[in-house]
């Protein structure tokens, strides 16, 4: 019997690791992510973790398990991951990296085109001065949002320190900073001695002095990689600056003194599709079958299977077709409304959202459909 530990928010979850897929005895306990702990793991003694962002792997958690074989994190994000610790203890890991890089990058353009609507025509054929939009950050999420604005007729000024120079990665971070309109961060969170350039606190103080007060801000990464303390205080300084926020430097909390101070704030949902989520939930799955299959048919004679197709529902959206209907796009995916949901959910004694609130907009949240990319 194998034992799998997942958490409860994973998209389709018994349609994928169930006893007709593995083609083997499998018992799952779902559960919510922050209760996956090690008296969890004490009492289930799982073969499996299966997680999301909000269950943090490491020797606090698993220093006294010797079940777990596999974990599968189905979120882009790792930085909840002691990747080097769970190597060390011959553990086999796997996120799902680009899972959701369509929907975060149409949330952005939905952001901005929502904002500033003008942008819609602000291109490099019917306008003197393109949209500048900046992307620090041009991995997955990055390159991908690049496309759409490229697709406007937009000028893309981008950063990647870590990626060869491109069409795209073609700027510093201080003129990034300082002739961008809008500028989007799409880095992992990384801390001083993890990375050469770590992104902890990135946009601080210093580099929020370098972007005029009308270049707008938005953060879909990890709320530490906007110095929140700083940002307040750029933000008193400079009341008409545009931010959008969908992740928190204090999440699952959210200060209502930092939200009154935000254009659009939003529960850390700019993933949160049906497509992102599922492709989350296939790419662990597939993980688990290579991880698994590489130890001999013995353990799990599995054959691999693309489940998602049949939990897609048809998508009528297209991307072409969006553009030719600009007005469509609120009604495609009315950003303000995840906003207006957040806003209403502060709790008023406590000057902020509680952390037990944001999670449950998140578990509760409608998933949205990303629109196809054509
Ligand atoms: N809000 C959400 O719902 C949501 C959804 C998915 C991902 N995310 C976050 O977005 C992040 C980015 O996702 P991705 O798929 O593009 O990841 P990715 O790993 O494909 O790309 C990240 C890029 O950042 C670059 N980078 C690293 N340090 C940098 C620095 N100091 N300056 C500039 N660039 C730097 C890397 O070279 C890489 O190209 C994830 O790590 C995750 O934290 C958030
Ligand atoms: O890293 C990611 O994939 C995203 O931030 C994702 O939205 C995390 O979502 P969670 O695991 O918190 O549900």
């Amino acid at each position: 019997m194998l034992t799998i530990i997942a958490d409860s928010n994973i998209a389709h979850l018994h349609d994928y690791f169930n006893e007709q897929t593995l083609n083997h005895p499998i018992q799952v306990i779902s559960m919510a992510g922050r209760d996956i702990t090690a008296d969890a793991l004490q009492q289930y003694q799982p073969d499996v973790l299966l997680i999301r962002s909000v269950t943090q792997i490491d020797a606090k958690l698993l220093d006294t398990n010797q079940s777990v074989k596999f974990i599968g994190s189905a979120t882009i994000g790792t930085d909840h991951v002691n990747e080097g610790y769970v190597s060390l203890r011959g553990m086999r890991f796997a996120n799902a990296a680009g899972c959701s890089k369509h929907s975060v990058a149409q949330y952005v353009m939905s952001a901005i085109l929502q904002l500033r609507p003008e942008y819609w025509a602000s291109n490099t054929s019917q306008s003197d001065k393109p949209v500048k939009l900046g992307i620090i950050g041009l991995g997955n999420i990055g390159s991908t949002l690049a496309r759409y604005a490229l697709d406007l007729g937009w000028e893309v000024l981008g950063y990647d320190p870590f990626q060869s120079a491109s069409v795209i990665n073609n700027a510093s971070v201080d003129k990034v900073l300082a002739q961008s309109d809008v500028i989007s961060l799409h880095v992992p969170l990384t801390l001083t001695g993890h990375s050469e350039l770590p992104t902890y606190h990135m946009i601080d103080a210093d580099a929020l002095a370098k972007m005029p007060s009308t270049t707008m801000l938005i953060n879909t990464s990890r709320g530490a990689v906007v110095s929140e303390a700083d940002l307040l205080a750029d933000l008193n300084q400079n009341p008409e600056r545009q931010v959008v926020l969908d992740v928190f430097e204090n999440e699952p909390t959210v200060s209502a003194e930092l939200l009154d101070k935000l254009t659009i704030a939003t529960p850390h949902i700019a993933g949160y599709t049906l497509e992102g989520k599922l492709r989350g939930t296939q790419m662990i799955f597939d993980a688990f079958v290579r991880s698994y299959g590489e130890k001999g048919a013995d353990i799990l004679s599995i054959k691999q299977t693309d489940l998602m197709a049949d939990l897609l529902p048809a998508n009528p959206y297209h991307w072409s077709q969006l553009k030719q209907l600009p007005e469509k796009l609120p009604q495609f995916y009315d950003i303000k409304a995840d906003d207006r949901q957040l806003r209403d959910s502060v709790n008023e004694q406590a000057g902020a959202v509680l952390g037990t609130d944001f999670d449950a907009l998140r578990k509760n949240y409608t998933l949205r459909r990303e629109w196809l990319f054509d």
